[in-house]
């Protein structure tokens, strides 16, 4: 079923574009596209069944959990599509939702459910849209969410996601039944049974610094006692089980909601009857008041009680076991532990004096997030998603200050640490003095009493030898407990520093902020268990529709190459050299050059992204803008990028890699990219986040830009359309724009003579083959600054920590099984994917309304 999804997805990815131009099809052999293992590491998906991530898939051991929950029917259907060409599983009968009879009122329910694989698409236009969504994001995997239609998988991941937020199993069937424009079938009811049979039963559960395992069911503890690993990880002198009235749940606010609002109204309101009150004594003694008010008292605590009637059954465990206790139950007995921390019970750790602000308010999207972690009372450690701009560090801080105990906040440069200060300033009424930094610039002194301590991973993970003061701190920071860890930006950090970081540090439970679905090392499946699951992730389209977000247009322009390097292309014998040769294409030069006139005329500012180092200094130089890349000394980009942000004289910078992850760059407004790595959805999303936060964003029909130049009929197309992937899937449409207007007429057009032209032709074809690569900057954060050394590989240098492979977070909640079928697919056939995709393209072109439409908006946006 998978496949069917992929290329559905593809189609609609496809047909997003708008085709403003017929292109000439593009006709590159198939060995112009990569080979599985460079698509693998390009895209983070692809990789041969025999190879790699399949393999690696089918070895560990929790997808067994996957493989076993799945409806019983999942795996024969796989077979049938495993047969036959490509697009005939399009068209499987088997997966046509109209199989099932439709109920009467089919039109008013959005959900149509396929019972192969857990798929279900959502009708965005239906009158129950909200409250389908709603209830979805709970239980299944957003996949992808256009205009129309939206896509989400259930899976055993997404539906522990979803018992661990408190829904049970009659919750999720009714609620499925309910929006379901057919009968639900059996096949998936019995799923969900299963599955929540065995998912969100067993808690792990820190109290009084002592470490329980919880269940409501004092079968499953019994069970577990039995067990002959988990047995003896039981505090020998405890007794067995001990059942208890579960402790009240619910019934915390989380501050900055309009019930925090409302609860600080009605204190007041309290107060000041309660002083009425006191002036009336007398007459209320007169009149039995006070004996009435204890009866009432009574009834209320009465009645509080009966709200109590869930037991609990729990034993201790020693807190040292906690690792082996919770990989067995993860991987082995498919009893994966949900990590609570009763903060409000926690007597012995200090309250922190934190509040956020009465001015502070937070967004519906951050409530909705903050109740998935909030939602039973108790801190649930998991991930936010949410995409950049959106508001994660309020977020943390309003968690911080729901909890109120000692927090620890990691981030990933010490830049970002002093923000994270000011932002716990600006909106709540922390004392300042009790947040303290600790980087390689700023080491504060950690008090005694509770406090906030920023640091950075590379700070608290590193092995080397540490100064006298920084050992001192790091000392006091493993030696004491926190109530919450946040982990700031967790799809840019190796997880094997996850692994030091909560192994070093003692925490009650851990918040991972994420703007990306994408990570693209082999830990992934790992931050499920070292953090956990993933909470909430926000619909990206939707923020941006509310002005949260800015609005984005993103426009592919597809660049004619000129007759000269068209030839020198279909000619070059390495893929560097074609990749330089469509890189340096003068009219793509020229289009990047027209963009950067036309938008600093508009005001904006404006980031040119190139992966390609030579091409990089030749546009920059080539156009007298400023430019930073790898070997840009530490001075000069500061300098750089001080003027892009407050010299309005500098509206241009152009960026090489370096600029994804190891620069904390300025805000802009528009993005170009020349030159960017294969297929990586997780660098375009990260550079679509760069321009998100544009504070014009509520400026009346303010539009952030995010453009790619594409040197058309080469195989710069291919990897765009899979860049595009994840952006697409988010609801964003590429207009494709064939044509600048204006752009014959613009006074000094670079490459406009035939020598000019003939002459940047021949320094390209003089470059070595090593000028057509790309700059060689790892994705992680740590690779230019921190060597990462493999704890027990005698501090050995292990490259730059990760090995880019396949892997999505979605895999935290329920994408994971997604994820290895396209990985299956994709290796399979990645070239017939290309060239279906190709295929596709002059299909497009043939559709000449809606290319008269893209190429009108653009016109309009580009005068
Ligand atoms: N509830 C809110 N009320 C008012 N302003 C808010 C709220 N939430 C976030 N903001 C503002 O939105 C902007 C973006 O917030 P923030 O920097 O925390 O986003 P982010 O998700 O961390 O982004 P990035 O991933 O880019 O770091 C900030 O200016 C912040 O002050």
């Amino acid at each position: 079923m998978a496949p069917k999804r992929k290329a559905a997805a593809a189609a609609g990815r496809a047909s997003k574009r708008v085709a403003s131009g017929i292109s000439t099809p593009v006709s590159v052999s198939d060995d112009e596209y990569p080979s599985a293992s460079e698509a693998e590491e390009s895209s983070g998906r692809e990789g041969t069944p025999a190879s790699g991530p399949k393999r690696k898939y089918e070895k560990h051991k929790y997808d067994e959990v996957v493989k076993k929950y799945q409806p019983s029917s999942y795996a024969k259907t796989k077979q049938v599509e495993g047969d036959g060409d490509p697009a005939s599983r399009l068209f499987n009968p088997k997966h046509d939702f109209f199989n099932e009879p439709l109920k009467a009122d089919h039109r008013l329910r959005p959900l149509w459910i396929d019972r192969y694989n857990g798929r279900v698409v959502l009708e965005t236009f239906s009158p129950s849209f909200k409250q389908a969504q709603n209830f979805l994001i709970n239980i299944a995997e957003p996949q992808s969410r256009t205009t129309n239609m939206h896509e989400y998988t259930i899976s055993p991941h997404s539906l522990f996601a979803a018992v661990s937020v408190g829904l049970t199993e009659q919750d999720i069937v009714r609620q499925l039944e309910l929006f379901s424009k057919t009968k639900v079938p059996d096949n998936i009811i019995e799923f969900v049974h299963e599955v929540t049979q065995s998912f969100g039963k067993v808690r792990l559960v820190l109290k009084h610094n002592r470490y329980f395992i919880e269940s409501n069911d004092a079968s499953v503890l019994q069970m577990l006692l039995q067990d002959p690993v988990i047995g003896p990880c039981r505090v020998e002198d405890s007794v067995d089980l001990t059942t208890e009235k579960a402790s009240k749940m619910g019934g915390l606010v989380i501050p900055g909601t309009k019930d925090a609002v409302q609860n600080r109204q009605a204190a007041a309101q309290m107060e000041q009857q309660k002083r009425q009150q006191e002036d009336e004594d007398d007459s209320d003694d007169e009149y039995g008041g006070k004996e009435a008010e204890k009866d009432m008292t009574e009834f209320l605590r009465e009645d509080e009680d009966e709200d109590e009637l869930d037991q609990v059954h729990t034993f201790e465990i020693d807190g040292s076991k906690i690792q082996i206790v919770q990989e067995h139950c993860n991987v082995k007995l498919n009893l994966p532990l949900t990590e609570e921390y009763d903060f409000r019970a926690d007597e012995q750790n200090a309250t922190l004096d934190i509040d956020l602000r009465p001015s502070t308010q937070i967004r519906y999207y951050q409530e909705h997030a903050l109740s998935k972690m909030f939602g039973n009372g108790r801190a649930r450690s998991g991930i936010i998603v949410l995409p950049c701009g959106a508001g994660k560090t309020l977020v943390g801080i309003t968690a911080a200050c729901t909890e109120k105990k000692s927090v620890i906040v990691l981030c990933t440069s010490a830049t970002s640490a002093g923000q994270w200060r000011s932002e716990f300033i600006k909106w709540s009424n922390i004392n300042p003095d009790d947040v303290i930094i600790f980087t390689s610039t700023e080491k504060g002194r950690i008090p005694n009493r509770a406090c906030i301590i920023v640091c950075t991973y590379s700070m608290v993970t590193q092995n080397t030898r540490r100064a006298h003061d920084s050992k001192q701190t790091m000392d006091q920071i493993t030696g004491r407990e926190w109530g919450l860890m946040v982990l700031d930006e967790v799809h840019v950090v190796p997880a094997e520093m996850f692994r030091r970081v909560t192994e070093r540090i003692k925490t009650h439970s851990k918040l991972g902020l994420t703007a990306t679905l994408l990570r693209e090392d082999d830990k992934i499946k790992d931050l499920n268990f070292l953090i956990g699951p993933k909470l909430y992730e926000a619909n990206w389209l939707q923020l941006s529709e509310e002005g949260h977000i800015a609005r984005v247009q993103c426009a592919e322009v597809w660049c004619p190459m000129t007759t000269e390097f068209y030839a020198e292309y279909l000619g070059a014998k390495t893929t560097n050299k074609r990749s330089l040769l469509s890189t340096m294409n003068p009219r793509k030069f020229q289009a990047c050059q027209f963009l950067i006139d036309f938008h600093e005329r508009r005001g904006d500012k404006i980031i040119v992204f190139s992966d390609n180092v030579y091409a990089l200094k030749q546009y920059a130089e080539g156009l007298k803008k400023p430019y930073i890349f790898g070997d840009t000394g530490q001075r000069e980009r500061d300098n750089v990028l001080q003027n892009f942000q407050f010299n309005p004289a500098v509206s241009t910078v152009f960026l090489s890699k370096i600029g994804d992850t190891s620069l904390d760059l300025p805000e802009a407004t528009c993005l170009i990219q020349i030159s960017s790595h294969y297929g990586s959805r997780r660098q375009e999303a990260q550079r679509l986040g760069r321009i998100l936060r544009a504070k014009r964003r509520n400026d009346e029909g303010f539009n952030a830009f995010f453009y790619s130049l594409v040197s058309k009929d080469t195989n710069e197309m291919y990897y765009s359309s899979k860049r595009q992937a994840f952006l697409v899937d988010q609801g964003y449409a590429f207009k494709v724009i064939t044509h600048l207007n204006g752009i014959d007429r613009m006074p000094d057009l670079r490459f406009s003579t035939q020598e000019e032209r003939m002459t940047l032709l021949t320094d390209v074809l003089l470059q070595s083959e090593t000028a057509g690569e790309q700059e060689n900057i790892v994705d992680d954060l740590f690779s230019d600054r921190t060597t990462f050394r493999k704890p027990g590989a005698g501090g050995k240098k292990i490259g730059n920590g990760v090995k880019r492979q396949a892997g999505t977070l979605s895999s935290l909640a329920g994408g994971e099984d997604m994820a290895y079928l396209e990985y299956a697919r994709g290796s399979r056939s990645n070239k017939e994917l290309a060239k279906g995709k190709n295929a596709f393209f002059r299909k497009e072109g043939r559709d000449k309304e809606r290319r008269k439409q893209a190429t009108m908006d653009m016109r309009n946006e580009l005068g």
